[in-house]
């Protein structure tokens, strides 16, 4: 008989919980999806089953994935570094995944001036009471925690706090608030594919390490190629050095060389521009569709 977890073969399932909802949930089921992964199709899916790679999908809310992976019921989780670090759990990052970027923020209505060293016997609301008392008790001050669900903007014109801390993304919830940011920021945080801290290392978490790190380095690099003459094949080389240097071939016209080499995208023009500017050629660009490095 096969117990819960095993496949027929006898192979152990690596158990991931991944966020059901909120601002995680798409990016991080995509992200599985581009990984080769199976995700589910109807959102109301709890459990999903990939047998074919080793996995078992849990859709679990963000804020209890540390939580279940701390007590060791869950191999791995994608979760928030705000709410690991919120929840306290026994659990530590593998990997930064490159979405759901978020400052973590205190704010006070707009003109008030406040400062982090004032904040003594003020109220403070927020969804996130773990890491604002870290935080507070580090710089020495005690003020009163208001602990809520979701929507802590508006906890100021309510009348239930004086300042608030939360997740900042583009800053426009604020601003509709009428609130504005002070202090520096408690956290930055990603999205964080995470394990149990001080437990030994799940098996198949190496394999899904390795496939999410092909599908960022996908995301982030492009390949460039492009042609040079050989006098100034160095020069181009230090424009584009590659992750582990560049690939050089010879080309059917003589003294000169093809040139293949990875470059973040984000510098891929002003690249462009510099190898123009040192001579090379025929530069070209190409998506890479998955890696593996
Ligand atoms: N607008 C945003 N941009 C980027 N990341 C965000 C944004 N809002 C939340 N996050 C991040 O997403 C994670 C989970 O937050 P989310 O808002 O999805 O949870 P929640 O507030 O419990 O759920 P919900 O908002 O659905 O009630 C946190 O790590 C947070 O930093
Ligand atoms: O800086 P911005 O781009 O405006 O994004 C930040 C807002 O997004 C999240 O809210 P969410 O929609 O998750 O509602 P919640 O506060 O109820 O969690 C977060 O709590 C902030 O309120
Ligand atoms: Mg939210």
């Amino acid at each position: 008989m096969t117990s819960p977890g095993s496949p027929d073969d006898g192979r152990r399932l690596i158990r991931v919980a991944v966020p059901n909802k909120g601002a995680l949930s798409e990016a991080a089921s995509s992200m599985l999806r581009e990984a080769g992964y199976r995700q589910r199709t109807d959102s109301k899916e709890l459990v999903l089953l990939d047998e074919e790679n080793g996995v078992e999908f849990f859709y679990l809310r963000p804020r209890d994935i540390a939580v279940y992976v701390g007590e060791g019921t869950l191999d791995v989780g994608i979760t928030g570094r705000d709410m690991l670090l919120d929840s306290g759990a026994p659990v530590t990052e593998v990997l930064p995944l490159g979405f759901g970027r978020s400052r973590f923020r205190f704010a006070a209505p707009a003109g008030s001036a406040y400062d982090v060293r004032a904040l003594d016997g003020l109220r403070v609301a927020t969804s996130y009471p773990g890491l604002v008392e870290a935080h507070l008790a580090e710089h020495g001050v005690t003020a009163r925690l208001i602990t809520l669900d979701g929507a802590v903007e508006t906890a100021i014109r309510l009348g239930v706090a004086d300042v608030i801390a939360d997740v900042v993304e583009t800053g426009t919830t604020l601003r509709q608030a009428g609130l504005e940011l002070f202090g520096d920021p408690l956290l930055v945080s990603e999205a964080v594919l995470v394990r149990r801290r001080d437990a030994a290392v799940p098996a198949g978490l190496d394999q899904l390490e390795r496939r999410l790190n092909g599908v960022l380095i996908a995301q982030n690099y492009v390949i460039m190629d492009y042609d040079v003459a050989d006098e100034v094949l160095a020069d181009a080389c230090a424009v584009t050095p590659g992750l582990e240097g560049p690939t050089v071939s010879p080309l059917a016209r003589d003294g000169w060389k093809a040139v293949r080499v990875m470059v973040l995208r984000r510098e891929a023009q002003r690249v462009m521009d510099d190898l123009w500017s040192v001579g090379a050629r025929a530069i070209l660009v190409t998506d890479i569709a998955a890696c593996r490095l």
